[in-house]
């Protein structure tokens, strides 16, 4: 079958959400198949599409008797790629229910039946290892009017076959977004908790943490996890103590985990929004919002020229040099690029700066090739083992690492705004000591902490074998050691912090009192 084969083209290509689509489509078309033999009553037939899908296990045990040999194996095959697929998310609980499903309909299948057992182990193995036995959480942000709400509804929209629920936090007029919101989606109302104290990012986290709670408490708590969570926060919030909340509640944190930051910008007016000038001390949420996105939709491109979507790029990278970017008209993009991106998780840490792949940016130069949609991100570093050069904290960062001879290039620069918000990469091909790491980053998290947007790295440490892996979002740090070094793998330190009045030099000077020499 067409499908099942593009299923597990897309499960080799390790993309998931494409893969889960198209399997939903090819069951709900075996579930709506009258030829099945099953489902007769037209009335029936969307019931037992979202059956199929939710529930295979029910949907199985009343068709199963019915079903041809043919048809029996595959939906076997389906289900046995959709677990897979499932697993590629980090979604055990439903990889266990979908294999599950794939063992009723072909008993005898030793190799399944092995999958089955090891997933059951890895999810009774607890919280810990298994991460996708929590819920996983998106926060949607952005600028009033870049299209947050219109990427809510194109999500919702998606046939993804997920229970997805979300909370909204308005503000001012209360329940617009509410409105918009398409309710023929995986939403019912009870999913929907709108946070009306005002601004979710400072004066209610503790009712998002109750949010979270009465969630769980409607869904977990009755038999019907729900498959993510998606936040949207006001075009005016700060995301910080919204990411905050799942490393600092302990219910949240061992009942949920968070995915990822998306940030919505509108290509037409970003450039305004991110230069406009703000009092003394007061922040400008949109340079905020663009430093903590694990994801940027370069949203509205339809307005502007492609010359006006190159310098809003470059604009952008210089405040993130690691969240990749993807160019959207109405937010339309992958949902392989929007959920399931496990941007918190140290393994995705790893993999991002261990593959290399955030080095591009000081080959590029000039701080603005970054994101070609998709791609991993795009850092500055530091050089490798040197000092970088003269640029001082006045703004100038970001897109100018390096020395540039160049004199038009230097020119530009001092035209620049400047945001105070930047990214800083420091590479080291050598080891440090822990009880100096120990230090450096606890003098990060208490004198940096509230300037430090985001900050990740993977350490090589004298005389530890695995890795040493973390990220923080301000002060909430998490770090362990994990995955051990190779057998001839160049022992070497990366790191990336973003974030507002960084001082390049101070922070090279005091990791490098690190290094063990
Ligand atoms: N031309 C154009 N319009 C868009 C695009 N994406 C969204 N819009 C429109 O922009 C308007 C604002 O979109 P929303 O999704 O409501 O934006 P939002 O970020 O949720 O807005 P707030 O809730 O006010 O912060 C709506 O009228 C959308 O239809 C796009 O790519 N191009």
């Amino acid at each position: 079958m067409e499908a099942l084969k593009s299923a597990k083209a897309a499960l080799a290509d390790q993309r998931f959400f494409d893969g889960v689509q198209l399997v939903n489509g090819a069951l709900e078309a075996q579930a709506g198949s009258k030829a099945g033999g099953y489902a007769e009553a037209e009335a029936g037939r969307a019931e037992d599409k979202q059956e199929i899908l939710r529930s295979p296990e029910t949907f199985l045990k009343r068709e199963l008797p019915q079903m041809k040999d043919a048809q029996r194996q595959l939906l076997a095959q389906l289900f046995a790629v959709r677990t897979d697929l499932l697993l590629g998310l980090g979604a055990l609980k439903r990889a266990v229910v979908d294999i599950s499903a794939a063992r009723l309909l072909a008993p005898e299948d030793e190799a399944m039946a092995k999958k089955q057992k090891d997933i059951e182990g890895q999810l009774a193995a607890g919280p810990e290892t298994a991460a996708g036995s929590k819920t996983p959480t998106s926060i949607i942000t952005g600028f009033l009017g870049a299209g947050k709400t219109t990427l809510l509804n194109y999500i919702l929209e998606s046939n993804h076959g997920k229970k997805i629920a979300i909370i909204e936090n308005e503000f001012g007029e209360v329940g617009i977004d509410d409105a918009l919101l398409n309710t023929k989606s995986a939403v019912t109302e009870e999913n929907v908790i709108e946070m009306n104290n005002g601004c979710i990012c400072c004066t209610v986290r503790g009712d998002l943490i109750a949010g979270l709670k009465k969630l769980h408490k409607q869904t977990t708590g009755k038999g019907k996890p729900l498959d993510g969570i998606i936040i949207e926060t006001t075009g005016l919030a700060d995301p910080a103590p919204v990411a905050q909340t799942f490393f600092a509640d302990e219910f949240v944190s061992a009942n949920m985990v968070l995915d990822g930051i998306l940030t919505v910008v509108d290509a037409k007016h970003i450039v305004g929004q991110l230069q406009e000038e703000k009092p003394q001390g007061a922040v400008n949420e949109a340079v905020e919002q663009i430093a903590f996105a694990d994801r940027i939709l370069l949203n509205k491109t339809d307005l502007v020229t492609e010359a006006e979507v190159e310098t809003v790029q470059k604009e952008i990278r210089r405040i993130n040099k690691t969240a990749a970017i993807r160019r959207t008209q109405n937010s339309v993009a992958d949902m392989d690029f929007l959920l399931g991106i496990q941007a918190f998780s140290l393994e995705k840490v790893l993999m991002q700066i261990s593959q290399g792949s955030l080095e591009e940016e000081e080959h590029h130069g000039h701080g603005g090739h970054g994101g070609h949609g998709g791609h991993g991100g795009h850092e500055g570093h530091e050089g490798h083992g040197h000092d970088s050069h003269g640029h001082d904290n006045h703004g100038h960062e970001g897109g100018h690492e390096h020395s540039c001879a160049d004199e038009a290039c230097e020119h530009q620069s001092h035209k620049r705004h400047d945001y105070r918000v930047s990214s800083v990469g420091i590479q080291r091909d050598q080891e440090v000591l822990k009880e100096k790491l120990d230090a450096f980053i606890s003098w990060l998290v208490q004198t940096k902490g509230p300037d430090l947007y985001r900050s990740k790295g993977v350490l090589a440490v004298r005389g530890m074998s695995q890795k040493f892996v973390f990220h923080a979002v301000h002060m909430q740090f998490s770090g362990r050691p994990q995955d051990a070094w190779s057998e001839g793998e160049k022992r070497q330190c990366k790191m990336v912090f973003i974030g507002k009045n960084l001082d390049r030099a101070e922070l090279n000077k005091k990791f490098d009192e690190c290094l063990a020499i």
